[in-house]
């Protein structure tokens, strides 16, 4: 172990039910090795303007349940220049920090990965994002939360869907990754899917969705019928989607945006073990002086994947999740 004193924290980028359990595991973890823990507020917002709180256990007593940050998160673009990564190293050093951990997506470790240039003391990245869409990690803090929320929205509106044998088009988050489209449409027993990792072809998607709809219903009759879509798959959304059914057939639909919804709540159980596995992990890396990583679990190991790797690898959505949705369950009931 060196000699650490002081390291610091920040939320950066979409927050993630998780994020409050992780920051209590590292500022518990820290006072542990007698070590304090600084937040930075706003993300990298926070690091360029200095503003900072010193966290106490107390402050995070209490906390584990609560989704959202206490320590607040913001995309800031003006991070990504020469000028703002030097202005950070300054204040880091200014205030004695001798670790920086990042919790947030993608983009925050672009962001550490960034610092790293002009700062040289050990920063660390903790994959905290609904999307799930880093590669390294089995899963990301806030993920099993999303899902489940979306899970428990499309069971709601799969009864008004029956009540009516509805065509519902049910949008959900993922930025441009599939993994809460295929969780909550696997879970929730969805129709069908649409994914960006699996359809190509919007043309192609409309025709097959169609031809299902009315297959289905020529065989059961008046039908509801559930079809997952991934944001910013299809041009103008599910309202758009919705509004082609509609128009071009005879066939009633209703759009569905899940939204931010799907970043809120309290963390599930897998998030809040995930994010304290992580939050202290990443506390015993920063002291052994590790650096340009991101902490992960694969295969409930440990592991630490350099920052780069995290964004030049694409993540693959589990293939035989996929397969069952696209090929066993690609008929009509
Ligand atoms: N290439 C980059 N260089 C430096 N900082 C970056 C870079 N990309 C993103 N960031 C920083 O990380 C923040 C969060 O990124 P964003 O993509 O919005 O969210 P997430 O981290 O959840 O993927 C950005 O607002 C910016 O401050
Ligand atoms: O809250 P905003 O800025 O509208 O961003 C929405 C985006 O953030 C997310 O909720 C989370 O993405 P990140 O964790 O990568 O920031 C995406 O699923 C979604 O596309």
């Amino acid at each position: 172990m060196t000699n650490m004193k002081r390291i610091a924290v920040l939320t950066s980028g979409g927050d993630a039910p998780g994020m409050n359990a992780c920051i209590r595991a590292i500022v518990l973890t820290a006072e542990h090795f007698n070590v304090s823990v600084i937040g930075f507020r706003h993300g990298y917002y926070g690091l360029l303007n200095s503003e900072h709180v010193e966290i106490s256990t107390d402050m995070v007593s209490n906390i584990i349940q609560n989704g959202g940050t206490i320590l607040h998160s913001a995309r800031c673009p003006e991070f990504k220049t020469e000028k703002a990564a030097l202005k950070a190293a300054n204040s880091l050093d200014a205030l004695g920090i001798d670790a920086l951990l990042v919790i947030g997506g993608d983009g925050s470790f672009h962001g550490a990965h960034h610092l790293q240039q002009y700062w040289h003391k050990p920063v660390i990245g903790l994959p905290g994002t609904i999307d799930n869409d880093i590669y390294g990690t089995d899963a990301t803090i806030g993920y099993f939360t999303a899902i489940e929320t979306a899970l428990d929205a499309i069971d709601k509106i799969r009864d008004t869907a029956d009540a009516f044998e509805r065509v519902f088009l049910i949008e959900v988050m993922g930025r441009h990754a599939g993994f809460i489209g295929l969780s909550a449409s696997i879970s929730s027993g969805a129709d069908q899917v649409l994914l960006p990792e699996i359809n190509n072809d919007n043309e192609a998607a409309f025709k097959n969705l169609v031809a299902r709809i009315e297959t289905t219903r020529e065989k059961k009759g008046q039908c509801s019928y559930i079809v997952v879509v991934a944001e910013n798959l299809w041009p103008g959304g599910v309202t758009a989607l919705a509004e082609k059914i509609n128009s071009e057939l005879s066939i009633e639909s209703r759009p569905v945006v899940l939204g931010h919804i799907q970043r809120g709540g309290s963390p599930s159980p897998q998030d809040r073990i995930l994010a304290t596995k992580l939050g202290a992990y990443a506390v015993e890396c920063a002291l052994q002086g590790k650096s340009g990583i991101m902490v992960g679990e694969q295969n409930q190991q440990l592991v630490e994947v350099s920052l780069p790797h995290t964004w030049q690898n694409q993540k693959p959505l589990d293939p035989y999740l996929v397969k069952i949705q696209t090929e066993f369950f690609d008929i009509l009931e």
